[in-house]
């Protein structure tokens, strides 16, 4: 029925389906890669859905976008220029924004129509876009690696969709290779790495890609977002070794961020503790993800 999203058959959670009433549908539009659908849902406010797969929610995607934005940058001294892979919502813009260090924000994101909708729809996120540190890129993430000198990024944060489809090669190693040769030494990657319930096949994949091609550590840290699959969703903190300070682990936030406002939201999810609390797994995760 229209009121039930219906995923049974995506491989990334096979005979696993979650419904959220839809009040109104919003917008619904395919571009050359993917459908894009938004409705007005019951009690998680306007709904972002590409192929099937809710992406955000008004009301919990302050989890995904402060987390995956915070986690990297909270965790090197002053970052100055930063790489966003993906991210057309501009969620993460809004929270990269909120770190007075930064200088230059360069975002590349493969589907304009999500840009497009999001600034229509979701202007809370996509008034990230609007910071004047922003500089757009459309296109295919691996081209604009291959043209990225080395060494250009403090921190590159991949904000993908699932490995299904357009994001496919933002698991695979050639991909995490242009990321660590963009990357100055001691600079950090944070990307999107799926759930620790659902997906530790992927995770262990993603986590022997990384601990051979990023020598400083690698780590995975997780939070809660209700409306993703299995309620929660994790992500790879990955530090590329060398000077000019001796990588603090991810799991130390040096720099303070609460109370940092900027043009769009206050911060509702990130904070210190939550940051090292990320880091904490349950048993049955330290046993499958934890790297020494
Ligand atoms: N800026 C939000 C991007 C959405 N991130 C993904 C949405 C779909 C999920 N299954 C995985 C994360």
């Amino acid at each position: 029925k229209a009121s039930k999203l219906q995923y049974y058959n995506n491989p990334m959670w096979p005979g696993e389906t979650h419904s959220l009433k839809v009040e109104k549908i919003l917008h619904q539009g395919k571009s050359p890669y993917q459908e894009v659908l938004i409705f007005e849902s019951l009690t998680y406010g306007k709904v972002l859905v590409l192929d099937g797969i809710v992406q955000l929610t008004d009301k919990d995607e302050c989890a995904y976008q402060e987390m995956i934005t915070h986690l990297p940058l909270c965790s090197i001294p002053s970052p100055k220029k930063v790489l966003v892979i993906g991210g057309g919502d501009g969620g993460v813009l809004r929270e990269i924004a909120r770190h007075g260090s930064v200088e230059s924000i360069d975002i590349c994101e493969i589907d304009q129509l999500v840009i497009d909708v999001c600034k229509d729809f979701f202007p809370d996120l996509s008034v990230g876009f609007k910071d004047p540190r922003v500089r757009l890129h459309v296109g295919d993430a691996v081209e604009f690696l291959r043209n990225t000198p080395e060494g250009t990024y403090d921190a590159i944060i991949v904000d993908s969709s699932d490995p299904i489809g357009p994001a496919q090669e933002l698991v695979e190693k050639p991909f995490f290779e242009t990321i660590a040769r963009a990357l100055r030494p001691g600079g950090v990657l944070c990307n999107q790495a799926e759930s620790m319930w659902l997906h530790t096949h992927l995770i262990q994949d993603m986590l022997s890609i990384c601990c051979e091609t990023f020598k400083g550590s690698v780590h995975y840290a997780w939070t809660s977002v209700p409306t993703y699959p299995s309620g929660a969703i994790g992500f790879l903190l990955c530090a590329k070794e060398g000077p000019p300070v001796n990588f603090l682990a991810p799991i130390n936030p040096i720099e303070k961020l609460e109370g940092a406002m900027t043009a769009g939201r206050d911060i509702r999810f990130y904070n210190t503790e939550m940051h090292k609390a990320a880091f904490v797994l349950p048993t049955f995760a330290k046993r499958e993800l934890e790297t020494y």
